[in-house]
């Protein structure tokens, strides 16, 4: 192994202990503590898990979360309205919806119902729009978290051939669209790309986000690469590690690189959130 590791396990800790201490003192300026509601639908073991680790954050750092769960045969109806109650209430600052919902269930419509003020994990088409033009505003969570990742260790960007694999709404899009806000060329490849290999062949920062544990193999990585893998099913990534670790510059493990570094993004687009609904920003 010759990469160096994009700890995001140390970064999250970190960014962390810095919220903690501004969540103090916003708390005592404002006399209430900044609110996360987090929506979950239906029971998917590793959603629970995701959502209960979020949630513990969450209280580490002084954010109150708000646990609203919703059984596994809910209706886009009553999701929509369960989001809309959150969306209304002037108590809560941002709303998390988690991700996969039951199929019976429209997400994007979900999705839809959160106030753009509150979409702290950057999921409505109105946060997409922003990332588009670059107009600041959240940024979907694991993309935003990726994006500090690379500012903390001083990752160029900018002309750099960024390939990502993967183009789920809430991953692999805001992810091209994050990198190319920062002047990077970038390439999306996905289930239908042909010449996967030599598309990733030819990137000087690949992203890979496409939910397919070890796709990626070391051997078709550029000498000298970036890598960040935020594939996380069953904590294993979507880039075989050992193999790539020999060829890339940098590299995140899973676990211990994006998973961390997604909630992060989280918190502190909620303290912000928190911040301008009370107008302190
Ligand atoms: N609306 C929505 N937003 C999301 O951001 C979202 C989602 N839905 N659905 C599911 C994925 C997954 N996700 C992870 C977050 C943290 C870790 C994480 O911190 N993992 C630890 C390992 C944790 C363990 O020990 O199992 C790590 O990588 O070090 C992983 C995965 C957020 N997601």
């Amino acid at each position: 192994m010759s990469a160096q590791i994009l700890d995001g396990r140390a970064t999250a800790k970190a960014i962390t202990e810095e919220l903690q201490a501004e969540v103090a003192d916003l708390t005592a300026k404002v006399g209430r503590a900044p609110v996360l509601a987090t929506v979950l639908i239906g029971d998917d073991p590793a959603s629970h898990t995701y959502v209960k680790m979020k949630i513990n954050r969450c209280r580490q750092v002084g954010i109150e979360p708000r646990k609203i769960e919703l059984d596994h045969s809910t209706t886009t109806e009553e999701a929509v309205a369960a989001v809309r109650r959150l969306s209304e209430d002037a108590e809560v600052d941002g709303i998390l919806v988690q991700h996969p919902a039951p199929p019976q269930v429209d997400e994007a419509a979900v999705f839809e119902a959160i106030d753009p003020a509150k979409d702290v994990d950057g999921v409505t088409s109105g946060s997409l729009a922003s990332m588009a033009f670059n107009e600041g505003g959240f940024r979907s969570a694991t993309p935003g978290g990726i994006m500090r990742l690379f500012e903390r260790y001083g990752i160029e960007l900018e002309g750099k051939h960024a390939v990502v694999v993967g183009r789920s709404r809430i991953l692999g899009i805001p992810m091209g669209l994050l990198l190319l806000g920062q002047n990077a060329t970038v390439t999306y490849c996905h289930s239908r790309t042909t010449d996967l290999a030599d598309h990733v062949g030819r990137a000087d920062i690949v992203v890979a986000a496409a939910g397919r544990p070890e796709l990626i193999k070391g051997e078709w990585l550029k000498a000298g690469a970036v890598v960040a893998d935020a594939g996380y099913a069953d904590n294993t990534g979507d880039v075989e590690f050992g193999s790539a670790a020999d060829r890339a510059r940098w590299i995140t493990p899973v676990p211990g690189g994006v998973g961390p570094m997604t909630i992060a993004c989280l918190l502190e687009q909620t303290v912000q959130s928190f911040k301008q609904r009370t107008r302190l920003a």
